[in-house]
């Protein structure tokens, strides 16, 4: 099985952005979404960026967003991608990729067989589907350190292309590889110290033991 590509979302300064660089992830997410203590202004992000450009992925993540913090944060921020985390529906991520012509992810919650299904809708219109866990009512949509059961997305074979998300860290990642063969997982959560607080050493101990898996 090939090694899983890592993303580390929620990256907001400079210190874990090369931390991610060092520990070879493939992404990294920058958050736009105000009410996350991982959220970055325009003018971070443009900074972050400048400094990731051609040395990793970078994959703006919207909750639900307008078209104006849409097109204010790819221009500033010159993402590779976005990841739409909120309730996006198919025809609005088919949208957004028409408009900015760079793939889209698209992350959905999950707790029961229905929600995978649910993927399916986006074939076409999402170039990479993104498995997180659900969150409770009032909730962050994600980076809550919550897991699903990995069971309903085990070597998940469908119409596009997925990745595992949800309460993803240094010690579980390894189990949850060898049980979904996920081929990319994200986390955010679990690479931190506190919310919103990066850990560069957990940051390597998470690439390892992708690599590990
Ligand atoms: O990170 C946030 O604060 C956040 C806010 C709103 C929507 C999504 C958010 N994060 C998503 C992610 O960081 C990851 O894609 C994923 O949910 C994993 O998070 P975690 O369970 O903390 O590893």
């Amino acid at each position: 099985m090939p090694t899983a590509a890592i993303k580390i979302c929620g990256i907001s300064t400079a210190a874990s952005l090369e931390a991610a660089i060092r520990a070879r992830a493939a992404h990294i997410g920058l958050v736009f979404f105000a009410k996350s203590p991982r959220a970055v202004s325009p003018v971070q992000a443009a900074q972050l960026s400048a400094r990731a450009a051609d040395r990793i992925g970078r994959v703006g993540l919207f909750v639900d967003a307008d078209d104006a913090l849409l097109g204010e944060a790819v221009g500033a921020a010159k993402l590779d991608a976005l990841q739409l985390h909120g309730s996006e529906t198919a025809e609005r991520a088919a949208q957004l990729r028409a408009r900015f012509g760079i793939p889209v992810w698209k992350a959905l919650s999950v707790a029961t067989s229905d929600d995978v299904t649910r993927a399916n809708a986006y074939a076409g219109a999402a170039d990479v589907v993104l498995f997180d866990a659900k969150t409770p009512k009032g909730a962050l949509p994600g980076g809550m350190g919550l897991s699903f059961d990995w069971g309903l997305v085990a070597n998940w074979k469908g119409p596009l292309a997925w990745g595992l998300a949800g309460g993803l860290d240094p010690a579980n990642v390894a189990e949850a590889i060898r049980l979904t063969g996920a081929p990319l997982v994200d986390t955010s959560s679990g690479v931190e110290s506190a919310p919103g607080v990066k850990d560069e050493a957990r940051i390597a101990a998470f690439c390892a033991a992708v690599r590990s898996a």
